[in-house]
């Protein structure tokens, strides 16, 4: 941990963390205790989870015994964790965590009125509680994640993508909300691989995953269930709009430019795309996309087709 660093902050942040409906969660009054009892108890209440989001709610819930919090917040971006909790206030302190040498993310403590020195005191104090649990859960967090995603690409796996599929027809259906499917598929792969190579086939194989990402909004998914086929869910999102992303994903492998031995790879993908039908399965859904991206591998390649 680096000392901390008051500082007063204007709150441009606070119209975001109330429309994530933070700043009107109430704290239920917790009897005070000391520090040391405090210290023992975060000790056992921290190791209840493994959940990064539960321990550290935890932990700003516990604290409040014995100094007095608006909010408290943590990032992690190497692993995209960012967290919000409570109600933010002008006056801060910072903290850089670490464990024997691997970074755990900066965590900021906020309130309406300045950190005492005693109460930055136990706040550290506090802190060195949170180590331990903090690091198991993030080692589990990424143990999580790397079970469900294709290293190669960066993007879910099949485990990954079914998952998602039942969640999101469950949710589409619950919500009366329009759900669409896209699937594609690099044409005529195999004669990159034979022409150029196996790693530049993995190499063409990333850098497409990375133009489709860039296409697509944060809350889209996208899954490589095959060598050379992905899939993106695309919630909350009806027919026209799913074939204006399609079109997007298609034109944006198109613009690619991967260059070997100074010439440019022609590269392009072929998609179908489906929307739910009221009362349809997972299955279908899907089938009827794969279905789409036949008809389009069948009449030339490089285009969209829309499942009827
Ligand atoms: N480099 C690389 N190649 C892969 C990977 N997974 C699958 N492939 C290759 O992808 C190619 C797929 O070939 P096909 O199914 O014939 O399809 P295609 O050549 O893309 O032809 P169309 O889909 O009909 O346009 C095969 O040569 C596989 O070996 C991978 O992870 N890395």
């Amino acid at each position: 941990m680096v000392p901390p660093k008051q500082s007063n902050t204007i709150d441009f942040d606070a119209a975001k963390l109330q429309r994530l409906g933070y700043a009107s969660r109430t704290q239920p009054t917790l009897k005070p205790v000391s520090l040391a009892q405090l210290r023992q108890q975060l000790g056992m209440q921290l190791q209840t989870s493994l959940e990064v989001d539960r321990i550290l709610d935890l932990f700003f819930r516990e604290v409040q015994r014995l100094v007095p919090l608006g909010a408290l917040s943590y990032q992690l971006a190497s692993c995209d964790l960012r967290l919000e909790l409570g109600e933010r206030a002008n006056h801060s302190a910072g903290y850089r965590l670490s464990h024997e040498g691997e970074y755990l993310g900066e965590l900021i403590f906020r309130r309406s009125l300045r950190f005492s020195d005693d109460e930055l005191g136990q706040l550290e104090s506090l802190l060195a509680s949170l180590l331990f649990p903090l690091r198991n859960a993030l080692l589990y967090r990424a143990a999580l994640q790397s079970a469900l995603r294709d290293p190669l690409t960066d993007t879910g796996n099949r485990i990954a993508m079914n998952q998602a599929m039942l969640r999101e027809v469950e949710l589409a259906r619950r919500n009366s909300q329009p759900l669409s499917v896209l699937m594609l598929d690099i044409d005529h792969f195999k004669q990159i691989n034979d022409q150029h190579g196996h790693i530049t086939g993995d190499e063409v194989l990333k850098a497409m995953a990375g133009a489709l990402k860039n296409s697509l909004r944060n809350i889209d998914m996208i899954f490589r269930y095959g060598g050379e086929e992905f899939l993106v869910l695309l919630s909350n999102t009806n027919r026209e709009a799913a074939q204006m992303v399609g079109e997007r994903l298609r034109l944006a492998v198109l613009g690619l430019q991967h260059v070997v031995d100074n010439r440019a790879i022609e590269l392009s993908i072929s998609l179908g795309c489906a929307t739910m039908l009221a009362g349809e399965s997972v299955d279908s859904l899907q089938r009827r996309a794969d279905n789409a991206l036949y008809v389009s591998k069948r009449e030339g390649r490089n285009r969209l087709s829309m499942a009827g």
